[in-house]
């Protein structure tokens, strides 16, 4: 099935810009009342391909809403206790509002020591314990981009959530875990009863099949298949794994977790790869960069 002739395609693109746009009239205000606008860092270790692509795109977003932005680039041999050292500098830059460390580390360093370290007013990712503690608890947080940008997805694209059974499939600390509890909560763009299934769930097709909304976050391309669909479900796919393709000029394609061509023509509404829960990302790091900024949180 093509992208443009499917009606039921959750446009995650729009509703980032629509975020952007709101984004961009706060910085425009803060401006005009002769305010300090919101800054984002990111630091990105390496040369991974996927990482360059989204740190780009966060730059980008930053000058499409007017924040200033800096990024820290630093070779793959660097040293924890060096990056740690970079981590501390950004904690007590006082022009810096937010930062960032893009994801995946090299395997000499330990990615937890490093977002613990994190001062959590600082950490607009909302991977910090703290934050995620605060999120558990009911408090207000810098909430995780991806979890917090699927609800706002289903939220604003009207498709109710309360009561619905919600199967997420994949615990990462990115997606998989906090976005089931978030989805769990007695929100008003919540409200679901969720099951959190992972890779040693046994009948796992069966307990998607009885899912009203399926997450699919386990970075197993085309891993969720036409029978494990119920028709009507909602279907989010957070999976961009690149696969080799000689035929293309980049060398590969991108691919969701969810097998589209089977999926698409079963449920009521589904999130395309591109074009769906990854632009959501970057506009919810933004928001995270606008309400540190503001103190929103973590009062200054
Ligand atoms: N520090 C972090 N690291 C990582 C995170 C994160 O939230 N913080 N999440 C992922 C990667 N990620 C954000 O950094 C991310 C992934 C995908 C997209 C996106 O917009 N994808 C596009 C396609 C882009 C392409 O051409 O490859 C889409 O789906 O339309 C944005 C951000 C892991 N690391």
């Amino acid at each position: 099935m093509s992208l443009t002739t499917t009606s039921n395609l959750i446009d995650g693109k729009q509703t980032a810009e629509d975020i952007k746009a709101e984004i961009a009239a706060e910085v425009a205000a803060l401006k005009a009342a002769g305010k300090k606008v919101p800054h984002l860092a990111a630091i990105l270790v390496g040369h991974d391909g996927g990482s360059e692509t989204y740190v780009r795109n966060k730059v980008l977003a930053c000058e499409r809403v007017g924040f200033a932005s800096t990024l820290l680039r630093y070779e793959d041999d660097i040293t924890e206790a060096e990056l740690l050292a970079k981590v501390d500098e950004l904690n007590h830059d006082p022009e810096i509002d937010g930062f960032i460390v893009q994801l995946p580390l090299p395997k000499h360093i330990d990615p937890e020591k490093v977002i613990e370290a994190i001062r959590p007013e600082k950490d607009v990712d909302g991977f910090h314990p703290m934050n995620i503690g605060r999120m558990v608890a009911g408090l207000p947080a810098l909430l995780p981009a991806t979890p917090s940008g699927i609800v706002e997805l289903l939220a604003r694209q009207g498709i109710k959530t309360s009561g619905k059974h919600c199967v997420v499939i994949g615990r990462s600390n990115i997606v998989g875990t906090p976005v089931s509890i978030l989805l769990a909560k007695n929100l008003d763009t919540a409200n679901c009863t969720v099951t959190l299934c992972h890779s040693r769930t046994q009948n796992l097709a069966e307990i998607c099949r009885t899912a009203d909304i399926v997450v699919a976050a386990i970075g197993r391309p085309e891993f969720v298949t036409g029978d494990m669909v119920r028709p009507g479900a909602v279907v989010i796919d957070v999976g961009t794994t690149r696969v080799a393709d000689a035929t293309k000029k980049s060398g590969y394609v991108l691919k969701g977790d969810v097998n589209f061509a089977e999926v698409a023509p079963l449920a009521s509404a589904i999130t395309p790869v591109p074009g769906g829960v990854g632009p959501m990302t970057i506009a919810m790091l933004l928001l995270n960069t606008l309400r540190a900024a503001k103190g929103e949180i973590y009062p200054r």
